[in-house]
């Protein structure tokens, strides 16, 4: 699908942010095995999320869908499979959900789309292949089969948080205790302890015993829990550089004491010179100059594309840091959006996970056709940005890829001042 985006007008107005799709995941989870029914509200059905209720009602829960909320019936068993699980796009319901599998004492298959099955699962296979266990992945599907025994687990920190994550949802089921062991560098610890922090409001514990090193007890239950989820601070980070450019936004719907790392981008902004206020209404931003800095992304990976988009408004240079795993995600996200930001005349350059993009503001034109949108969710999302920010008119195509995250962005930003036109 192809989608221009524009000013309507100046920009200026309120977004609310959509629900966390991270905590939105684990909460369904955390549900989904827990005996009974749990209410989970302030859910968006993104694709994402709806691949992780439909995997959670064919494996073992009853889920029931209202406008912006779900009722989750764990049904405290795994049902036999008739069908292999589709996680559609989504990274964080296949690796959630692989360890999972292995407590269902079936084979149980795994099919994705776009990138997904491409996506590493190389700390996985290492651990299956180490306790004899069935792992067979290829570009049509992946297959587990065999139960993970508890015990001492070694693992990378630096492919993916969601293996540790994955992990954490199903070790506490085992009759014995596990410890993680992280080999350092750790990156993306705040969704770790997201993932600890919605188990715990299920009654799941486990404890850093440094900072590498997980304890989880087994012999764990899930309760079922009326759950809540926050506003997103990665989607939020879209409107957050679009008013820190040019002032008059505000965003709703965000918690201030929250365990998501992508509220870093607070801290970013503010580095960068944004001038903006934090009230019971929400955060408003002002227009202010900004200028480049050095930014780690070590934590935030979901910021990159709009933090590369933010480079270019700003004056002078930002270096952006440890982002190696955007080459992972829907698309190489650093190589989509060099290509894309080049083809507006932005100039930046990468070299293996470090980022320099150059504050062009002034130089940026329209580009000679259409943008790719890589279909990347993210991509797609911070070209728009680019647009509303410079009010060059950008026409977008794979512009249906926000429906992995924010199926509603695009109306979404209309307040903001935008005019979308879908073609
Ligand atoms: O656990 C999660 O909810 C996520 C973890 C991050 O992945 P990595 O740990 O692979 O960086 C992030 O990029 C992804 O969008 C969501
Ligand atoms: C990479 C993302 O999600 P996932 O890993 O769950 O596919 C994302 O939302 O940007």
């Amino acid at each position: 699908m192809l989608v221009t985006i524009q000013n309507a007008r100046s920009v200026g107005g309120t977004i609310t942010a959509p629900p966390s799709k991270s905590m939105a995941h684990r909460a369904v989870l955390c549900a989904a095995l827990a005996e009974g029914r749990s209410h989970i509200t302030n859910l968006e059905f993104s694709k994402d999320i709806s691949a992780t209720l439909g995997a959670a009602a064919q494996l073992c829960a009853r889920v029931r869908t209202g406008a912006d909320d779900a009722v989750v019936e764990g049904l405290g068993h795994f049902v036999p499979l008739a069908a292999p699980v589709d996680c559609c796009e989504s990274g964080s319901t296949l690796r959630f959900l692989i360890p999972i599998a292995s407590l269902t004492g079936q084979a149980v298959s795994f099919t994705g789309r776009g990138r997904l099955m491409e996506r590493p699962q190389s700390v996985y296979e290492a651990l299956y292949r180490e306790q004899g266990l069935r792992f067979e992945q290829s570009a049509a599907g992946l297959t587990v089969e065999g139960a993970l025994a508890p015990g001492e687990y070694r693992l990378a920190g630096n492919v993916s948080s969601q293996f540790i994550s994955g992990l954490l949802f199903a070790l506490p089921l085992l009759s014995g205790n596990s410890t993680l062991h992280l080999i350092p560098p750790v990156e993306s610890r705040s969704y770790i302890d997201m993932t600890r922090s919605v188990q715990a409001a299920f009654g799941v514990q486990s404890h850093w015993l440094d900072e590498n090193t997980l304890a989880i007890p087994g012999g764990q239950h899930y309760h079922p829990c009326d759950y809540t989820v926050e506003g997103d601070y990665s989607q939020a980070a879209f409107p957050a550089v679009l008013g820190a450019a040019c002032g008059g936004v505000t965003i709703t719907g965000l918690a201030p004491e929250t365990l998501q790392g992508d509220a870093a981008i607070l801290d970013i902004l503010r580095r960068c010179g944004a001038v903006f206020t934090r009230t019971a209404e929400g955060i408003s931003f002002e227009k202010a100059p900004l200028h480049g800095v050095d930014i780690d992304l070590a934590d935030c990976p979901d910021l990159g594309p709009v933090l590369m988009v933010l480079g270019l408004l700003c004056e002078g240079t930002t270096v952006i840091r440890n982002a190696e795993r955007l080459r992972l995600k829907e698309s190489d996200r650093i190589a989509a959006m060099e290509a894309e930001l080049r083809a507006c005349g932005g100039v930046l350059e990468s070299e293996g996970g470090t980022i320099t993009v150059h504050g062009c503001a002034n130089r940026l034109h329209a580009p000679a056709g259409v943008l790719h949108g890589h279909n990347d969710h993210r991509v797609v999302m911070s070209l728009a940005v680019l647009a509303l920010s410079t009010g060059i008119p950008l026409t977008v195509d794979d512009a249906e890829a926000i429906t992995k995250s924010w199926p509603n962005f695009f109306e979404a930003i209309k307040p903001l001042g935008a005019e979308v036109e879908y073609a």
